[in-house]
């Protein structure tokens, strides 16, 4: 973790993962040999895997929540770059009036400051004793994963799918507590299967009595927005597929449903489904 915060030191405004690995060849870590298929990952106990994880999915599928469940589950810290941009925003920092200009309209922020945000964030971590991850949002172009993989072994990938028409629906329904940040969902998602496709049902995520009165939607929720922030990670994002498949560290993952359908079966792709009846066995 500290070659990631080293790169933003020593990188120039304008990093390419070039100039990152030319910063860096002597740390970059031995990457897996590419492989046609992902296996799953092996059972072993969490404590001994290397949790440097990303998540990878379409706005609205639900990152945010599975991956933040996760790291509660494997005592990881979960990183969001949109969080990051948000926190900036909200603190009226100086970078604060360029950025919502791009964030408001679907944009991707340059590869330059996402950086710099990010590494702040693992930095501030590292001298916390943080160790391990799960990232959320970042590396989002060819560029940002090739300055990744130059700095830090990932050791899995996580895609997670989600049908398109439910998509939206979730962008629009999804509120925010400003006063606790929980995330919670009113779209209700009932898509009738056909044509052999399956149907699939996703309850409203609905917030306790207490968070009711303090909802708030994000200012990049609108549906012009989330339409162009889709059509953005179709270009941008998705080649990342390819990227992480042929280093054979992609995990598809299909979401079934809601949260009480999926997250079972995510830990099940995960072999983490023992892990976490133990935890509960023990709480
Ligand atoms: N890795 C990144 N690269 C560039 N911009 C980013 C990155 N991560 C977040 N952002 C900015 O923050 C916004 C919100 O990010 P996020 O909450 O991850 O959105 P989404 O719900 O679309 O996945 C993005 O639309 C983009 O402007």
């Amino acid at each position: 973790m500290a070659a990631i915060t080293r790169l933003v030191k020593r990188a120039s405004p304008s990093i390419s993962s070039t100039a990152a690995r030319s910063l860096f060849c002597s740390e970059s870590s031995s990457h897996a040999p590419p492989q046609e298929h992902f296996h799953a990952p092996p059972r072993k106990d969490p404590k001994d895997r290397n949790v440097q994880w990303v998540f990878l999915g379409c706005p609205g599928v639900g990152k945010g929540t599975y991956a933040s469940r996760l790291c509660n589950l494997l005592g990881v810290p979960h990183i969001a770059t949109g969080d990051l941009v948000r926190h900036e925003l909200a603190s009226k920092g100086p970078l604060s009036s360029q950025l919502s200009e791009i964030v408001n309209q679907g944009k991707l922020v340059s590869d330059d400051i996402i950086i710099r945000l990010l590494s702040k964030r693992l930095a501030d971590g590292e001298s916390k004793g943080e160790s391990g991850f799960i990232l959320d949002g970042f590396p989002r172009t060819i560029n940002q994963a090739e300055i990744l993989e130059g700095v830090i072994d990932i050791d899995l990938v996580v895609n997670l799918k989600l049908q398109e028409e439910a998509l939206l629906a979730k962008c629009l329904g999804r509120r925010i507590c400003n006063q606790c940040g929980g995330n919670f969902n009113v779209a209700s998602i009932d898509i009738k299967g056909e044509n052999g496709s399956p149907g699939m049902f996703m309850a409203p995520l609905l917030p306790p009595a207490n968070c009711m009165s303090k909802l708030i939607t994000r200012a990049d929720d609108t549906e012009d927005v989330v339409k162009e922030r889709l059509r953005i990670y179709n270009e941008t994002t998705q080649p990342l597929e390819e990227f992480y498949r042929s280093r054979g560290k992609l995990l598809e993952f299909n979401l079934p449903g809601g949260i009480p359908e999926s997250w079972p079966k995510l830990l099940q792709a995960l072999n983490l489904d023992d892990y976490d009846e133990k935890r509960s066995a023990a709480a």
